[in-house]
């Protein structure tokens, strides 16, 4: 049986993965922690790493990025598989979190979801086919409680972009003014929130009289608390290791 703690277990994520491993045999939640240390649904929630008592094989955290660090160092002192799909993380949290994977498995993505990894495999061929001539921006589209922005997700497509594209590319995010017109080397990322959307990711690639566009949307937070628990399930006794959705895809 593989014992899971879910980290940002109150939040919207937290609730998704709960349903998902209630749903497998051999896995079971043993406690969640978050800011509101109170039982929830028979579960013992922790707001104090020092409390936990049980045994966990892999912890899965949806929280929020500062108290990514803290989780780590728990991880790492107790010996356990950590994934990790809290976005917004600082430059130096992805480093401890490389570190950390030479003593515990960690799994990492920005999206959970089949479909962006579908999206990320289109993404190499259209940056090496199109970026030389077109321009390249991404619209990301979320619901209003998101605290950071640009979303991973988008962050994480630039990447592939940039990294397959022939000519060298530079981030700018957005665009506001008299005299802000396009460079050929922008890569342009625009964040919009409002209401419940759930997650919507577009590569537009803008030629002369042309335009190809890359779209894909979540309709619901199942698909990331899916790839979630695979992932998981994946890592739990991997016993050291940096992995990724192109290991589980
Ligand atoms: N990689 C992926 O596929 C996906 C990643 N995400 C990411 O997961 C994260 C969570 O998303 P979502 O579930 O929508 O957010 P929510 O705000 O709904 O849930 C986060 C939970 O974590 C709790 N929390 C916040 N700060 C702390 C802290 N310091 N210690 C303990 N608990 C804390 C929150 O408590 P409180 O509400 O009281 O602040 C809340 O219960 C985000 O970073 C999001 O971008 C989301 C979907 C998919
Ligand atoms: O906060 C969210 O909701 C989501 N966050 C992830 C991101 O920042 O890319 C993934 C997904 O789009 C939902």
């Amino acid at each position: 049986m593989i014992k899971v703690m879910i980290s940002g277990f109150n939040g919207a994520m937290g609730q998704n993965v709960k349903n998902i491993v209630e749903g497998y045999e051999d896995m079971k939640i043993v406690c969640g922690f978050d800011k509101q240390s109170k039982e929830n649904e028979g579960y013992p929630i922790y707001s104090s790493f020092d409390d936990i008592k049980e045994e966990i094989d892999v912890v899965i955290d949806f929280s929020h990025f500062s108290l990514v660090d803290d989780l780590i160092d728990f991880c790492v002192k107790t010996n356990t598989a950590l994934v990790c799909a809290t976005t917004g993380l600082e430059d130096s949290t992805n480093a401890h979190l490389e570190e950390a994977s030479k003593t515990i498995p960690i799994f990492k993505t920005g999206n959970f979801s089949y479909g962006i990894s579908v999206v990320s495999k289109m993404l190499e061929l259209g940056a090496k086919m199109l970026c030389e001539d077109f321009d390249t921006e991404i619209i990301e589209k979320h619901h209003n409680r998101k605290v950071d922005a640009p979303s991973g997700t988008a962050y994480m497509l630039a990447d592939v972009i940039k990294e397959n594209a022939d000519k060298e590319l530079e981030y700018k995010f957005s665009r506001y003014g008299k005299d802000v017109k396009r460079e050929k080397k922008d890569l342009t990322i625009h964040a919009v929130r409002g209401g419940t959307i759930v997650g919507e990711h577009e590569v537009i690639f803008a030629g002369e009289d042309e335009i190809i566009e890359v779209k894909h949307t979540a309709l619901s937070r199942k698909v990331f608390a899916v790839g979630a628990v695979k992932a998981g399930r994946y890592i739990y006794d991997k016993g050291y290791g940096y992995f990724e959705m192109n290991d589980i895809v």
